[in-house]
């Protein structure tokens, strides 16, 4: 009964160890799961008809010896070969059997493929028993274990470090396999409870009795440390790896022989025969131990730092080691760089937060009690000094101080709805006007540019204003930063009021405006004026007949036979006059196409300031002069031309002086001559060629000067010549009139008489602005570049040969001075004629004249062609003349270009036109 109590035992043990399937079944299911799984089908433990007959079956608990009786084989019976297989019956008493692992003689593996039931075989598994099966288990379902350390052998004693006998015992119970099985349990511990082996494997260890302990001459140290040579074979059978353990625990008999053989290797068991000498590494420093201080095992590093640490801190002190003959010096701890060098530089610890409080503050601060320091200062996370300190006293709401993105609230009063284009459109005979321009074609001649040049301010593009592309760049888009329109473009493609960066407000008093929506760089392009492109005459035809009963117009000389007229166009044209503008309206000429756009002044231009540019407005009567309300400092009171910048020149002789004397002496002497008498001589030349000079003259006073009212007085006298002469003297006196009211300072009543419906805007030629000083410097500069030029190294100097007009024959070279942003740059232009027509060369430059004429303009047939620039005769001798014929090209020359300026255009040539280049060059045969 003994054996049966023992046989029930072990089913029961056998059923907690090996899961469900044998939870249910008792020992006689044995032979039925076996032959269940050996023909692969799924586990059957009891089936439904001998449970039914049999209940007491179905519980497990109520398994007795007669039961077992009655399902065992017999123990005379021969086991099936299945049996023998995976395991051996072995008997137990008379009653009960008890299936035993087999012993160690290898049994031969049947043929076919691997038999899945053998696992599943209830045979006594030693690591089962032993408890160290778990392992595997409990680790990979991520279970803590208790790190295990690589079993050694000390003084060639075999020790288990859980001193429960767990791999030792296995061992034992291999070496005892062939014993009787009372002596096989008693081998496999199985003593033990199977509550004992269902706790953690931590809580045997705790429970452990003290007793079993292994004596402390035998503690497990570590061998590695010790520096111990470990080479005896029971060494190498408790180092074994798990797969090791495994094929032991299934029983060695099975292994292989050359797998056997193997085993004895050290490499096999992973078995250092040499000691491992321990290193040391602090703050990623190897620290050399001392091998003569014996095996005493130093601190790990980790431990030591800590301690070090909880030193510093000065919270704690630990003894680190008693062999130490001083504690580690604490280190002071460093403080935050930032602290003083960064965000809080200059400021003190804030300690007393009273400080520069006024008095009634402080007294606010003090019936606040939740304010009040702690009186330690805040080195972690200090404040910056009196945030928002005041704030929380005074119990304001937090606001930002400054709406970065400032865009108008919603509800704000939009124009009456207008047409809006995108692109400009010409209309009529506009595009024919367009194609004789010599623009049409120019703009297609390529810079010479190099690539660290970036097509900048020597860019001959640049210079005549034609925006750079794939036909007309020596470098290519990326290198290349002349094209504005081309970024605007990329910029604005995605839309987004940030995007296209300016909206439309609605101002006090002059109607709607255009604001910045964002920030703009100096010169940076803004936006474009679209409309539509007009000839003259239908631009007259519109004022006369369209817009008679408009208030604004917004007509705006595109060039010489050209207007722009975006009353159909971009919001542009909303955009407001300023004496003292932030912006600049410019054309270009892009992909051989006259555009026009707003670029920001020399100056940033923040979010939410009104964009404005110097309207040089023509008021074309004096009938059309309106006051000007931007409210600058140097406000010119009415809108009107820019005032005269430069003073009267002195006599054309000494202009020929100067081109004489530029040209034949010495370098040093033509300079300092050329820059001063070219000023000179340009502003006179100016002054004579100017068709605009008139008007202007009639605007340029300062409103307190006497001389002023003495100037319009005169000039009122003297008759108007070149194509102002078509203004009327009965205009000009009452502009002149206007203007010397507003002198006097009683402007406003006079203005306001004006009606105001019609505009005659004239635009720019700004680049003829200029103070006169900048002009005589500009001029020095000029003149230094043409002597360069001679010495063909010159730079930025343009000679401009054209032709107006088969039957003109006059031959013009003009000097202008162009300052657009950064970009200044210098053509030299001779008026050698008295035609007014070619006075009025198409000046893309600096002038454009906005024309918008009134219902009470139809007598001005002649609408103002744009030449205000400061036309200065040849600022450098050598420029003047030389010319024969001209080619309908207009043709650069420069040191810098040489190519260029050498190569006729084809068209030049078949026309047979010569090519005339720049000073110091021959003309091309
Ligand atoms: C091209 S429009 C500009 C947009 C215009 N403010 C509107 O509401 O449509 C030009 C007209 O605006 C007005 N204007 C622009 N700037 C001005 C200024 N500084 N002072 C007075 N009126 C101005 C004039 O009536 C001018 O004829």
């Amino acid at each position: 009964m003994a054996a049966i109590e023992t046989a029930r035992m072990m089913a029961e043990l056998d059923s907690l160890l090996c899961g469900s399937s044998f939870s249910s079944s008792t020992p006689t299911d044995m032979s039925s799961s076996i032959s269940a799984s050996l023909s692969s089908t799924p586990p059957t433990t009891v089936d439904s008809m001998s449970l039914a007959s049999e209940p007491d079956l179905a519980k497990p608990e109520s398994i007795t010896a007669s039961t077992i009786e009655a399902v065992m084989p017999a123990p005379e019976t021969p086991p099936e070969p299945e049996q023998h297989e995976s395991g051996q019956q072995t008997p137990v008493g008379e009653d009960a059997i008890v299936v035993a692992e087999p012993p160690l003689t290898p049994v031969t593996e049947p043929a076919g493929r691997p038999r899945r039931a053998r696992s599943s075989l209830p045979v006594y598994n030693i690591a089962k028993l032993a408890g160290t099966d778990v392992h595997g288990r409990r680790r990979s379902k991520g279970d803590a274990v208790l790190d295990k350390r690589r079993r050694t052998i000390s003084d060639g004693t075999l020790v288990d470090d859980r001193g429960d006998g767990g791999a030792g015992d296995s061992i034992d119970a291999l070496a005892k396999a062939t014993q009787t099985t009372q002596t096989e349990i008693d081998a496999s511990d199985a003593n033990r409870s199977t509550t004992t082996l269902n706790t953690p494997r931590s809580a045997r260890i705790s429970k452990k009795p003290s007793s079993t302990s292994t004596p402390a001459h035998l503690t497990r140290r570590a061998t590695r440390l010790s520096g111990a040579s470990t080479e005896n074979l029971k060494t190498k059978l408790s180092a074994l790896t798990k797969r090791g353990k495994r094929a032991i625990e299934k029983g060695l008999s099975r292994v292989p022989r050359e797998l056997m053989r193997l085993q004895d290797t050290n490499e096999f068991a992973h078995i250092d025969t040499r000691p491992v000498r321990y290193t040391v590494w602090s703050n990623g420093k190897y620290i050399e131990v001392d091998p003569t201080k014996g095996s005493s095992t130093p601190e790990p590093p980790r431990k030591k730092v800590k301690v070090d640490e909880k030193a510093a801190k000065g919270e704690e002190k630990i003894e680190t080691d008693k062999q130490e003959p001083s504690a580690p010096v604490a280190k002071k701890p460093c403080g935050k760089k930032w602290l003083d060098k960064g965000l809080y530089a200059g400021q003190e610890a804030p300690i007393d937060i009273f400080k520069g409080l006024t008095a009634q503050e402080k007294k606010k601060l003090a019936s606040i009690p939740e304010l009040m320091p702690s009186g330690k200062p805040n080195h972690a996370l200090p404040q910056p000094m009196y945030t928002g300190l005041r704030i929380l006293i005074n119990g304001r709401d937090f606001k930002l101080p400054f709406d970065v993105c400032n865009p108008l609230p919603p509800g704000q009063p939009k124009p009456t709805a207008y047409r809006t284009m995108t692109k400009n459109r010409f209309v009529g005979n506009a595009t024919s006007y367009w194609k004789k321009t010599p623009h049409f074609e120019d703009f297609a001649s390529r810079c010479v540019c190099k690539p660290e040049d970036g097509c900048g301010e020597d860019c001959q593009n640049r210079i005549m204003l034609y925006e750079c592309d794939e036909t007309n760049c020596n470098l290519g888009k990326p290198q290349c930063t002349n094209r504005a329109f081309q970024d605007l473009q990329e910029r604005t493609k995605k839309g987004g009021r940030y995007r296209v960066g300016v909206e439309v407000l609605k101002t006090g008093d002059r109607g709607y405006g255009v604001r910045s929506n964002r920030c703009f760089e100096p010169n940076q392009i803004i936006m474009e004026y679209t409309g539509e492109i007009i000839t003259v005459e239908e631009c007259e035809r519109r004022m006369n007949e369209v817009y008679k009963d408009n208030e604004c117009y917004y007509l705006m000389s595109f060039d010489q036979n050209m207007i722009i007229d975006a009353t159909t166009g971009s919001i542009a044209r909303f955009v407001n006059h300023s004496c003292s503008p932030n912006c600049r309206m410019i054309k270009w000429i892009v992909s051989g196409q006259p555009r026009m756009a707003l670029f920001a002044g020399d100056r940033p231009i923040s979010t939410g300031d009104e964009l404005t540019y110097d309207y040089n407005f023509d008021p074309f009567s004096a009938k059309n002069v309106q006051k000007c309300l931007c409210g600058s400092a140097n406000c010119r009171g009415v809108l009107g031309p820019k005032p005269k910048e430069v003073k009267p020149p002195k006599p054309a002789k000494e202009e020929k002086k100067t081109t004489k004397t530029a040209s034949k002496s010495s370098a040093k002497a033509s300079t300092k001559a050329s820059a001063k008498g070219s000023a000179k001589a340009s502003v006179k030349t100016s002054t004579k060629t100017s068709v605009k000079r008139k008007l202007k003259d009639a605007f340029d006073f300062d409103g307190d000067d006497e001389d002023d009212a003495k100037t319009v007085k005169k000039r009122k006298i003297r008759a108007a010549t070149g194509l102002k002469r078509s203004l009327s003297s009965a205009s000009l006196k009452k502009a002149k009139g206007v203007a010397k009211t507003a002198a006097k300072g009683a402007a406003k009543g006079a203005v306001t008489t004006i009606k105001r419906s019609v505009s005659s805007i004239s635009v720019a030629a700004k680049k003829k602005t200029g103070l006169i000083s900048s002009k005589v410097a500009k001029a020095k500069a000029a003149t230094t570049k043409t002597k360069t030029t001679t010495k063909k190294t010159t730079k930025k100097t343009m000679t401009t040969i054209r032709k107006r007009g088969s039957g003109s024959g006059a031959v013009t070279q003009q000097t202008q001075k162009k300052s657009y942003g950064k970009k200044t740059t210098t053509a030299t232009t001779a008026i050698t004629t008295t035609n007014p027509k070619i006075a009025a060369v198409p000046s893309r430059s600096p002038s454009l004249t906005i024309v918008a004429a009134g219902v009470s303009a139809s007598s001005s047939t002649t609408l103002v062609a744009a030449t205000t620039a400061v036309m200065t005769p040849a600022s450098s001798p050598k420029k003047t003349t030389t010319t024969t014929t001209m080619p309908p090209k207009l043709t650069l020359s420069s040191g810098k270009t040489s190519a260029r300026k050498l190569t006729p255009s084809r068209k030049a040539i078949e026309s047979g036109l010569v090519l005339v280049g720049a000073v110091g060059q021959d003309p091309p045969a």
